[in-house]
């Protein structure tokens, strides 16, 4: 600023605009997580997802109702096939519980750190947490976390990272907050984080919740009150043997209206024909469903040749 020509004035207009765009360090706003993380129409999968949420829910407020102090700590881990809604129904709960304190910790929040940034990163989450009246974290996809990766039969995680968050999931300060912590991990993931040489991590939460896959009633009834079916006349029901997680099924269905020439959401939207049957009968729509279950260990599909046409 030697050069400026001009002296440079601070106003008081300035002061006020930086403190409006000051935001915390480590906190995230309840409008954040819902564009982030919640589809824009949300459904219920199962009677089982309700469940979760809604014991998610009554732990969370029955911690809050506890004459707190000192502070409480609630954990609970959300574990089942991928893409079965894991992420979603945790951030259901931030956004219904009513938290003072919102923070979603993923491995791509954490890219570029070192083991000990992220430690440090992560203890700070929980310091911040503690430090609000009635605090939610959630650790997304724990194996990320812990830079789970698997080579053949060898699993390599890291250690410092996995020993800093079992002594958090225990951590306490006298503060008086209330504070859940909500992991999610596939159900593989959870069976080889069982074992001693991973402090059997999954018993590190108290409570455990299991997201199926939507077996054909469940898939049934979405494609009932979905307007996909309304526009098909309701006629449309799911081979009853198949099961699928949300995303496969939103990817077969996306796929199979690409291949018939139209975007899933404008026919929606638009309330034009899309019609399920001809759609399912389409080769393309096997096609989706296997490719998508390709990248799906934990449950592989029929092949084409048993999926009746
Ligand atoms: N109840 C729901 N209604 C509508 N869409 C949903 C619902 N639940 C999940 N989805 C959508 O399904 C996809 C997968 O959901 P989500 O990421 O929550 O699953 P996940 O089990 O956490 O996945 P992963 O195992 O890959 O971490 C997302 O695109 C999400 O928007």
């Amino acid at each position: 600023y030697a050069d400026a020509k001009e002296p440079m004035i601070v106003t008081r207009k300035d002061f006020v605009d930086s403190l409006i765009s000051i935001s915390p360090a480590y906190t995230q706003s309840e409008s954040h997580i819902v564009s982030q993380y919640l589809p824009t129409n949300y459904f219920s999968l199962t009677t089982d997802h309700e469940s979760i949420i809604t014991s998610l829910l009554e732990l969370s407020s029955s911690i809050q109702s506890q004459t707190a102090a000192p502070s409480k700590m609630i954990t609970s881990l959300i574990y089942g096939p991928k893409g079965t809604g894991k992420t979603t129904l945790a951030a259901r709960v931030a956004v219904l519980g009513h938290f003072t304190y919102i923070k979603v910790v993923t491995a791509s929040n954490m890219i570029g750190l070192t083991d000990f940034g992220k430690i440090e990163y992560i203890h700070q989450v929980f310091k911040d947490a503690f430090s609000s009246s009635h605090s939610l974290i959630v650790l997304d996809d724990v194996h990320r976390l812990v830079e789970y990766v698997q080579v053949g039969d060898r699993v390599s995680v890291s250690h410092s990272l996995m020993h800093a968050l079992s002594t958090l999931l225990s951590y306490s300060m006298s503060s008086g907050s209330t504070v859940m912590v909500i992991g999610t991990m596939t159900v593989s993931h959870r069976e080889s984080f069982a074992q001693p040489i991973n402090l059997n991590f999954p018993t590190l939460f108290t409570w455990q919740h299991y997201t199926p896959l939507m077996n054909a009633t469940d898939i049934n009834s979405f494609l009932k009150r979905s307007n996909i079916n309304r526009l098909n006349g309701g006629q449309f029901s799911f081979p009853s043997h198949l099961s699928l997680s949300i995303t496969q099924l939103m990817n077969a269905l996306q796929c199979a209206c690409i291949s018939e020439g139209m975007l899933m959401e404008e026919e929606v939207d638009k309330k034009t024909s899309c019609y399920l049957n001809r759609l399912f009968s389409q080769t393309t729509l096997l096609d989706c469903l296997n490719s998508s279950s390709a990248k799906n260990e934990d449950q592989p599909l029929p092949s084409i040749k048993s999926f009746p046409l």
